[in-house]
């Protein structure tokens, strides 16, 4: 059989570095990795140097790309800055996620123009779905006003479907395990409906697209786990307080959000289960996963300094500051 050569950029992600311990199990493969290089890439990538091309460049940049375009039959595109940062730095996000999906594109449809190009979109492009949250891939695009993240996936979209090459678009849902607690956990209101997804079983769908070109090329699915995945975010942090020994859910109100999000139920989301049966994961699994990850002592810890712990997350609630310094736009974005 013919060697494929598959091209992962952001290997080093949440996502990426799932994708690429599972590509490695795939015979006759040819793999190139390309990351940003950081103390957290170099850490996690170099040690792969063997058995794939590693190369380190800045997506934004024309030479950089040039070196990873030649001869690829796959082309799975994570690389990019997701919030809080992307939220944060519109700038660099939109340089990195627009620009930098747009200079690789341009650089396959010139060095591999038969190749297939696997997009990694997200949930956030479809805005706040609190009164409606089942969703799907033919529904509006309308992100949640300041969520700038979501209009770098919206504008690189565009690129991929005008692009000369064959494609897919995976639009991700919540993807839990493996990324820290940020402010953004005050930005999602609790009675969000949230479908998640584990880094595992969305890396297993990117993997499984190779062989599966027909029945993806030139289509955007949703992809998220499933019914066994849901739950409200209320319910999801109170069973994520109690693995990590934090108790109850106590925050005061307003600490949370009341809108401008995003997130929802798939309604299509089986469409892409169907075709490559990436789901191996439920919700009473992911809980059980990590479960694993918190150890005895730190449950311990954290029970010990539960309120000085809950109190430095509260210290990060925008919904609580734009409340208490009576900030008219912010409490407009955030509540009723
Ligand atoms: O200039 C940059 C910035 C980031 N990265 C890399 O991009 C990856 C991003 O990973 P991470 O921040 O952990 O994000 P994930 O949660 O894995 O994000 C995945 O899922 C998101 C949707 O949920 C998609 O938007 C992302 O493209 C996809 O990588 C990492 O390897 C970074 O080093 C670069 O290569 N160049």
């Amino acid at each position: 059989m013919d060697k494929k050569s598959v091209l992962l950029t952001g290997a080093s992600g949440t996502v990426g570095f799932e994708v690429l311990k599972q590509l490695l199990n795939i015979p006759n493969l040819a793999i190139t990795i390309f990351d940003k290089k950081t103390k957290n890439s170099i850490k996690k990538l170099d040690g792969f140097k063997d058995k794939v091309e590693l190369i380190y460049g800045d997506i934004t940049n024309k030479n950089d790309v040039k070196k990873i375009a030649a001869n690829k039959d796959y082309v799975i595109h994570l690389a990019a800055i997701i919030p809080p940062v992307a939220d944060d730095f519109p700038e660099p996000a939109k340089k990195v996620n627009t620009e930098g999906t747009r200079n690789l594109v341009e650089m396959l449809e010139k060095h591999s123009p038969n190749c297939f190009f696997i997009y990694s979109s997200s949930i956030s492009v479809y805005g706040d779905r609190l009164v409606n949250p089942y969703i799907s891939v033919t529904d509006p695009l309308t992100p949640s006003p300041g969520d700038e993240y979501a209009l770098t996936k919206i504008a690189s979209e565009e690129i991929v479907q005008q692009s000369k090459l064959d494609w897919t678009i995976f639009r991700l849902a919540a993807i839990m395990g493996g990324h820290k607690m940020s402010k953004l956990m005050f930005h999602q209101p609790l009675n969000t409906s949230l479908e998640i997804a584990t880094p595992q079983d969305t890396a297993r769908a990117f993997v499984k697209t190779i062989g599966k070109q027909d029945a993806l090329s030139k289509r955007i699915f949703n992809l998220g786990g499933g019914e066994s995945c849901r739950i409200d975010y209320e319910g999801f942090l109170e069973r994520s307080f109690e693995i990590f020994g934090l108790g109850e859910l106590s925050f005061p109100e307003n600490a949370f959000a009341e809108k401008n999000f995003h997130c929802g139920f798939y309604e299509d989301g089986d469409d892409l289960e169907n075709i490559l049966h990436f789901r191996s994961h439920s919700l009473k699994d992911y809980f059980e996963i990590e479960a694993e990850k918190v150890s005895s002592l730190k449950k311990i810890g954290a029970s010990l300094f539960r309120k000085p712990i809950k109190y430095y997350l509260l210290k990060q609630s925008e919904p609580l500051e734009a409340f208490k310094n009576n900030d008219k736009k912010l409490k407009e974005q955030f509540f009723y």
